[in-house]
């Protein structure tokens, strides 16, 4: 459990760990010195031999100076490592975040990832500064002062050292029900953050369908599974701590009775017997006081536990060594991929995508379409086979080359909460002023901005939420534009928007594709048919593949697929439109 936060000190702090554990260690010793010179100091009063009463008071007064010295020099260097780990662990969680595979992120939920960027990093910060020294101490005080008494009385201090490890396996019995608690804890508070960013983000959705009032239903169950799972926990750590309790005052019942019977006995003196007992009480404080710090220390070493298996998620394996790329072409060679292990998505695909060209890819719902885009742009590393583009192997590349010759145009938009301007700027940081107007204009994002009080400068809300879904494609399609990759990959979606977004959107789209090697997922029938290649998808296989009147010709799945949406659409290809230059087909 502390090994797992033992591993999260960050280099530069691990010189202080071993002053940390002697200051530990030093402030065990001065409480234990004066928890057992309080008996010389109630012997020598009882006797009444007050020199010897005052010399070791004062002795008593260093010890307890050197407490309070030790435990302020201790806390200070605990909190220094504390925010130190802090503060390198959330780097180093933020650097892993930035390496892991794109496509992570759609699998995992953003409260699980918040939940340990900042509630799991909260955590292991208290373990230097608060929780790790209690719980040493109460391991270590007791059995230094079990074995200072042995030079008073060494049956009371065999019964004290009997009893140390019984206690300490007692409190470990105890804590059994918190652990196992501890990770329904976990998952119900994930959970709950990502239903509270989901009920926010979905507010528009939910008051289309008025399902706000009553509450949401998901996040009603994950708010009360979050109650339940910390109630249990309250529950289950209860009678452990009570038993705990009992077992330390059975404990300390049996010194008494020992030191009783000492005294009765004749073997020991009423002044040491009263002593022996005031000591036998502070004995067992700090093992109370470790019981009630043990379950969060515990909890502290399930949150590096999960930290540590987060960092260890696997990379993208990221090429170092720069590659010279060729012209901006794109190569599948008998890809096979599966978002899961045991279920292949996509089987055998290989095609070319040569340097200006574009291919459109069509097929039904479901059947490995984005994935392909996703694949091209190294979302996910494939299972097998390989994917070039500029003429090298996507995992040979550094993701910044890779990245830097496509431009990405997918459905999901997102916007930061910044501005207009700063979110098109995202395409290319250095643009000038000018260049991301000059964008702007291309995407028609000046007619949205036209109309907005704050112009380029209005902020856009988390994830663009004050805007439309045409405008937020209009502006990632400005980004795109700013970029100006030679690769574009696009996830053609405009279906949803009304007739004069739809014409501002494709011609933005015009703009981007214009003398670009086009990927596309392709809606529009005027975009499938001159496209200069078009891959029919089935069931993540490759079923068909040529030009349009190829295919059409073939008669096959493509044909039958073309027949439907034109009968649906009621559109026509008149022989004459027919080009391969995708400029006249986004246009009409
Ligand atoms: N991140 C993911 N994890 C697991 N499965 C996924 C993931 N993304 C997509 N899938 C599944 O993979 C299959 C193919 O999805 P993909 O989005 O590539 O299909 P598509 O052909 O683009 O579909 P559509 O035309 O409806 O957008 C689907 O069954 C989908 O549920």
């Amino acid at each position: 459990m502390i090994r797992g936060v033992l591993a999260l000190i960050p280099d530069e702090f691990r010189r202080f760990t071993p002053r940390y554990l002697a200051l530990v260690v030093l402030l065990a010793l001065s409480q234990a010195a004066a928890y057992l010179l309080s008996v010389p100091v109630l012997q020598a009063l009882f006797d009444g031999n007050y020199g010897d009463a005052w010399r070791w008071t004062s002795w008593l007064a260093v010890a307890v100076a050197a407490t309070a010295v030790f435990g302020y020099l201790q806390s200070m260097v605990g909190l220094r490592i504390g925010v130190g780990m802090l503060r390198s662990v959330q780097t180093r969680l933020g650097d892993h975040l930035s390496t892991l595979p794109l496509g992570w992120f759609g699998t995992t939920g953003s409260g699980a990832i918040s939940r340990i960027i900042v509630g799991n990093v909260r955590e292991i910060l208290g373990v230097f500064s608060h929780l790790l020294s209690p719980v040493l101490n109460a391991v270590l005080v007791p059995i230094v002062v079990a074995v200072g008494i042995l030079f008073v009385d060494w049956r009371v201090s065999v019964a004290m050292l009997i009893s140390l490890p019984l206690l300490l396996v007692v409190n470990r019995l105890a804590n059994v029900g918190y652990s196992r608690s501890n990770q329904r804890i976990h998952d119900a508070a994930s959970e709950a953050n990502s239903r509270v960013v989901e009920f926010a983000q979905a507010q528009p959705v939910l008051r289309a369908f008025g399902a706000t009032g009553a509450g949401n239903k998901a996040l009603d169950g994950a708010l009360r599974r979050q109650q339940k799972a910390s109630t249990d926990a309250v529950f289950a750590s209860v009678p452990g701590l009570m038993v705990f309790a009992l077992c330390v005052h059975a404990v300390f019942l049996l010194l008494v009775y020992v030191v009783i019977g000492r005294a009765t006995g004749g073997d020991l003196s009423i002044a040491s017997a009263i002593a022996l007992i005031a000591v036998s009480s502070r004995f067992i404080e700090p093992l109370n006081q470790a019981a009630q710090l043990s379950n969060a220390l515990r909890s502290a070493g399930s949150a590096a536990q999960r930290i540590n298996t987060f960092l260890a998620e696997r990379e993208l394996a990221e090429a170092t060594a720069p590659v010279q790329l060729s012209e901006p072409s794109i190569v599948f060679d008998d890809v096979a991929f599966g978002y899961s292990e045991d279920e292949p998505l996509i089987t055998g695909a290989s095609f070319e995508v040569s340097a200006g060209t574009t291919t459109a890819i069509v097929g039904p719902s479901g059947s490995g379409k984005t994935t392909l885009l996703r694949l091209a742009s190294r979302y996910y590393d494939v299972d097998s086979g390989s994917i070039s583009v500029g003429g090298h192997d996507v995992r040979q590349q550094p993701s910044e080359t890779l990245l830097g010759q496509v431009s990405l145009v997918f459905q999901d938009v997102y916007l930061f909460n910044q501005t207009i301007e700063e979110n098109v700027r995202l395409g290319r940081p250095d643009a000038t002023a000018d260049e991301v107007r000059r964008a702007g204009e291309m995407a028609r994002v000046d007619e949205i901005v036209e109309r907005l009080p704050d112009g380029w400068a209005t902020v856009v809300g988390e994830g663009g939420a004050s805007l439309s879904g045409g405008e937020r494609q209009r502006i990632s399609i400005a980004r795109a534009l700013l970029k100006d990759a030679p690769i574009v990959l696009l996830d053609e979606a405009t279906s949803a928007l009304d007739p004069h977004s739809e014409a501002v959107v494709v011609r933005g789209i015009h703009e981007l594709t214009r003398d670009k090697t086009v990927v596309v997922v392709a809606h529009r029938l005027s975009t499938i048919a001159h496209a200069d290649q078009i891959l029919f998808v089935d069931a993540g296989r490759i079923v068909e593949r040529g030009t349009h009147d190829e295919l059409l010709e073939q008669g096959g799945r493509y044909a039958a697929f073309w027949g439907e949406r034109s009968r649906a659409t009621g559109w026509h290809l008149a022989p004459s439109t027919y080009r391969s230059d995708l400029n006249g087909a986004l246009g009409g």
